[in-house]
């Protein structure tokens, strides 16, 4: 089967990410993961662009061993020495000059008649090759270039020694069939271009980044470029892991493959989402925190029964655990069941009725129903719970340089006042150490969630906590105006309850007998 080369540009492209910098460090931690994802090729940076990008490359350059190293250049002498001056210590290094093809960054940018741009682009690969092994060679802006001329400019790279010529579509406007048939069109005119491989690098305007990348394998190209999780300048590069899985999942249409260790993509997605601060979105393919976890009750039904009604490729293929049933307002009985298993429980029809009721009315309230709350569910009495203590008055200071205290005062059965005061890491916190005081209750918080129940700046909010003490969990809710009091209200529910449940706790429902 026909291999494609992976050329990472997550260091250099990826890096134009508006808000993104990293630093040596960083760069020289994501090469050693991107060499055991199994890249073939990465480039490190544009070392012209500033002395500290410079000996970035450079560390990376000598870190390497398992992958070419690359600096990108301008068709300037200026630029391409300073690749080589990075360069010095890679084991495989390979130049990148790009010049820009299209009439309007020739009009525009360049202000270079075609002529020009191809006596440029010529005299800089040559200078390049006299220094450096290996160049590729990029035209710019090659999706808006008249189809003759990208003929003419690859066809003096093949004359010229050029290893690797890359048809960027830099602004990412052509649609697959468009930027699939650039490909065929250079494969069948220009003479020798079996000497060269043929590169794809697409950025993803309108989102057709992955579809024209493998626009262009089908018809053609011997390597793609493109960034983890796809980032890069404006919207974006093709993202790796997409392509990756794409020509994995669908070997039988593609007949290609790559040779990434595809078990490390959830990792290096990760670690580029850390260093770099570009948060990963949830339904991202292949790597969002959903692409890999199904929420309708139809879907969790069939994911039981047989994972392939709903999973095309595995979680495990790119270094997951395991696919995840998240139990919300959408879940059905055989879900809910299966978790209730999974926590050691088996219902009878009728209690598990009881339960999916109580699970639903909670679902409806919150995004995501936690074990916590589902063990609260299961062990909550069905009697409405006393209130053992109310929430009298609360008092809240916050200021961005002092630390937060709370005064609250709850009333206890007797009626009797009890006030107290505390400290804490915020408001929130702050309040829950004055109520521990006042109740005397020591208690774990282990979930805690607030949501808007209505809109606008009078929006209701509501709390939900779920508190535990010695293996009892029980939950509690909080509604009002102000967050901080539904944050009180929602715990002092909750240790009316669990006062209550540890009271009744021999006598409590007991699904399992
Ligand atoms: C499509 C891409 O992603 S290309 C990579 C883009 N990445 C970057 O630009 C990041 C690094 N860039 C930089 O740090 C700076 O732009 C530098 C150091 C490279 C150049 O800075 P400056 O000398 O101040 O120039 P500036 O960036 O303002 O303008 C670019 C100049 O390069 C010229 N130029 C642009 N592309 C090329 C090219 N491929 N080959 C030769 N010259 C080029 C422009 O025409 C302009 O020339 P002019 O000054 O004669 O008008
Ligand atoms: C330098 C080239 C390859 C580039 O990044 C682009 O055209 O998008």
């Amino acid at each position: 089967m026909r291999k494609i080369y992976i050329f990472d540009t997550t260091l250099r492209d990826g890096e134009q990410s508006p808000g993104v910098n990293l630093n040596t460090r960083e760069k020289v931690e994501i090469a050693h993961q991107l060499e055991k994802l199994g890249i073939d090729r990465m480039e490190a940076g544009f070392p012209a662009a500033s002395p500290g990008d410079l000996a970035a490359v450079n560390a990376v350059a000598k870190a390497v061993k398992n992958s070419t190293v690359i600096g990108l250049s301008r068709a300037r002498e200026q630029d391409i020495d300073a690749v080589r001056e990075a360069l010095k210590g890679a084991q495989d290094p390979c130049i990148h000059i790009f010049l820009a093809t299209s009439p309007i960054h020739r009009q525009h940018k360049l202000r270079m008649e075609k002529a020009q741009v191809l006596e440029t682009a010529r005299s800089a690969i040559r200078y390049g090759l006299k220094y450096l092994p290996k160049v590729e060679f990029s035209l710019e802006d090659a999706g808006r270039t008249e189809l003759d001329f990208v003929v003419e400019m690859v066809t003096m790279a093949v004359q010229e020694g050029a290893s690797v010529v890359n048809i960027p579509d830099t602004v990412g406007y052509l649609t697959p069939y468009e930027y699939g048939n650039i490909f065929k069109h250079i494969k069948e005119n220009v003479v020798d271009v079996d000497k060269i491989q043929l590169s794809a690098h697409c950025h993803n305007d309108l989102g057709m980044a992955t579809a024209n990348t493998l626009a262009a394998i089908l018809n053609g190209a011997d390597q793609i470029e493109g960034t983890i999780n796809g980032i890069g300048e404006r919207a974006g590069n093709t993202a790796i892991e997409e392509i990756a899985m794409a020509l994995e999942t669908r070997q039988e249409f593609f007949q290609a493959k790559t040779s990434l260790q595809l078990s490390e993509i959830s990792r290096t997605s990760r670690l580029v989402s850390r260093l770099t601060g570009m948060v990963v979105p949830g339904n991202k393919a292949i790597v969002g925190a959903n692409a890999f976890a199904h929420e309708s009750g139809i879907h969790q039904d069939g994911m039981l029964k047989e994972k392939t009604t709903y999973e095309i490729m595995t979680p495990e293929s790119i270094g997951l655990k395991e696919s995840k049933l998240v139990l919300g307002k959408h879940s059905g009985r055989h879900a809910f069941r299966e978790r209730l298993i999974e926590l050691g429980y088996e219902l009878s029809e009728e209690e598990l009725n009881r339960a999916f009721g109580q699970f639903k009315d909670l679902a409806d309230k919150k995004k995501e129903v936690s074990d916590d709350d589902i063990l609260a569910l299961l062990e909550e009495k069905l009697a409405d719970t006393p209130e053992v203590f109310t929430l009298k008055t609360m008092f809240v200071t916050f200021g961005n340089e002092t630390t937060p205290s709370a005064k609250v005062s709850l009333v206890n059965e007797e009626g009797q006042v009890i006030e107290t005061e505390a400290e804490g890491n915020g408001s929130v916190d702050a309040i829950y150490n004055a109520i521990d005081e006042a109740s005397g209750e020591s208690v774990v918080l282990s979930d805690y969630s607030i949501k808007s129940v209505t809109h606008g700046k009078d929006a209701l909010g509501e709390v939900h906590v779920v508190l535990t003490q010695n293996g009892l969990s029980v939950q509690g809710r909080g509604v009002s105006t102000d967050i901080l009091e539904a944050s009180a209200r929602a715990y002092v529910d909750a240790l009316n309850g669990l006062i209550d449940k540890r009271k009744n706790y021999s006598n409590r429902v007991d699904y399992n007998s």
